[in-house]
């Protein structure tokens, strides 16, 4: 008889899915960080990876998996068919192409579009009960255009969004304070990217508020110019581009802990990029970053922060200009 014969004695069958399958497209940089974060932290045991690159697949995946025995034995698949994608609860999506020198973002955004049109349709075709993460840039307008072409209602389609600019806020923070970015709170909402929108009044410590220790905080009178922190997490996107020609660590992470809070259903909450028509004034249909109760069903609630007038007016700015580019593309 066969080794295994000799040495298994068969009791039941394997059950096929963990329940936690989180299926990657695009595995660049960010996806593969995003993949690797998720199994490093355990966060799922059941990872596939989906691409256009055949081979490059196939080496992720070998790779992946002869690092299985430092995991708790994972099973990672990797495919061009989203066949493999079946029954996923989360699908994370950072597949796109970069910005050609000199390209208009709009054009991007469509590129990036078309490239969803071939995307969402299947993953939602093999997996009608499906998160989808979107982390593709640019990120609040890919979210959207997931949304519309999912089918899926809204609590179940979730931006990237601006989790990793508060992230960087919160490692600024840190190391201006002294004190561990876990307890440095602060949210930067709105808009990813170049557009964010830092909430000053909200920035704490144990609850001190640092606007009521400096009340010019965030402003340009502001002696000890905090104001440059929110710079500061701009520019440093830039400088990384310049330095290393892309992100991937920090977005990974971030997006391993937002597949932690949904498959742990955790309703913790986190910055993510949602609908926010209805929410502060907002009268576009149009996807940007709020703190987001999130857990096993998606976003099931919006943080109503208190903010200030000129916060909101940012806000607004940013929806009037997510709802133009939206109305240009074609789906
Ligand atoms: N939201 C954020 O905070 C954030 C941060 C960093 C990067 N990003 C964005 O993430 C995206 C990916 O960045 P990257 O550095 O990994 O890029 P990358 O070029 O390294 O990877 C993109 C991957 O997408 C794949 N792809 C392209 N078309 C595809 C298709 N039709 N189906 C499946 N896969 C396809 C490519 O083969 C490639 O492997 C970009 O849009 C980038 O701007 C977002
Ligand atoms: O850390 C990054 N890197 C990217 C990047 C990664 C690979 S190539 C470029 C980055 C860095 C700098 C600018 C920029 N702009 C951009 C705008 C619209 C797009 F569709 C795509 C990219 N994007 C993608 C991205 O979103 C980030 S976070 C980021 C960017 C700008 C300002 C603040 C933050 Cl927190």
């Amino acid at each position: 008889a066969a080794i295994k014969e000799s040495l298994l004695a068969p009791v039941a069958e394997v059950l096929p899915s963990s329940g936690h399958k989180v299926t990657v497209v695009g595995i660049g940089q960010v996806g593969m960080a995003s993949a690797f974060s998720i199994l490093a932290q355990g966060v799922s045991k059941e990872v596939c990876l989906i691409d256009v690159c055949a081979d490059k697949l196939q080496g992720e995946l070998m790779d992946l998996q002869h690092g299985s025995n430092f995991l708790k034995n994972p099973q990672i698949t990797a495919s061009t068919d989203f066949a493999i994608s079946a029954n996923s609860r989360l699908c994370i999506v950072t597949a796109g192409v970069r910005q050609k020198e000199g390209e208009s973002r709009l054009s991007l955004v469509q590129r990036n579009t078309d490239i969803l049109k071939n995307i969402i349709p299947k993953l939602v075709e093999y997996s009608p009960d499906t998160i989808l993460m979107m982390v593709s840039n640019p990120v609040d307008i890919m979210t959207y255009v997931a949304w519309k072409l999912s089918g899926l209602p809204k609590n179940r389609v979730i931006g990237s969004g601006t989790n990793l600019d508060s992230s960087r806020f919160r490692f600024l923070m840190s190391q201006r304070l002294g004190v561990a970015p876990t307890s440095c709170h602060g949210w930067i909402i709105g808009e990813h990217g170049d557009s964010s929108v830092p909430v000053w009044s909200g920035v704490n410590i144990a609850g001190v508020r640092l606007r009521e220790l400096n009340p010019t905080l965030g402003t340009g009178e502001d002696p000890e110019k905090w104001n440059e922190l929110h710079k500061q997490v701009v520019d440093s996107a830039y400088e990384v581009i310049k330095l290393k020609g892309y992100t991937s660590w920090a977005i990974g992470l971030s997006t391993a802990s937002l597949a932690a809070s949904i498959l742990r259903n955790s309703s913790s909450v986190a910055a993510v990029s949602t609908s926010v028509l209805g929410e502060h004034g907002i009268d576009k249909d149009v996807f940007l970053s709020l703190p987001c109760i999130l857990n096993a069903n998606g976003v099931t609630s919006i943080v109503k922060q208190i903010l200030t007038a000129t916060e909101v007016e940012q806000l607004q700015k940013s929806a009037n200009i997510m709802a133009e580019v939206q109305a240009g593309l074609k789906f």
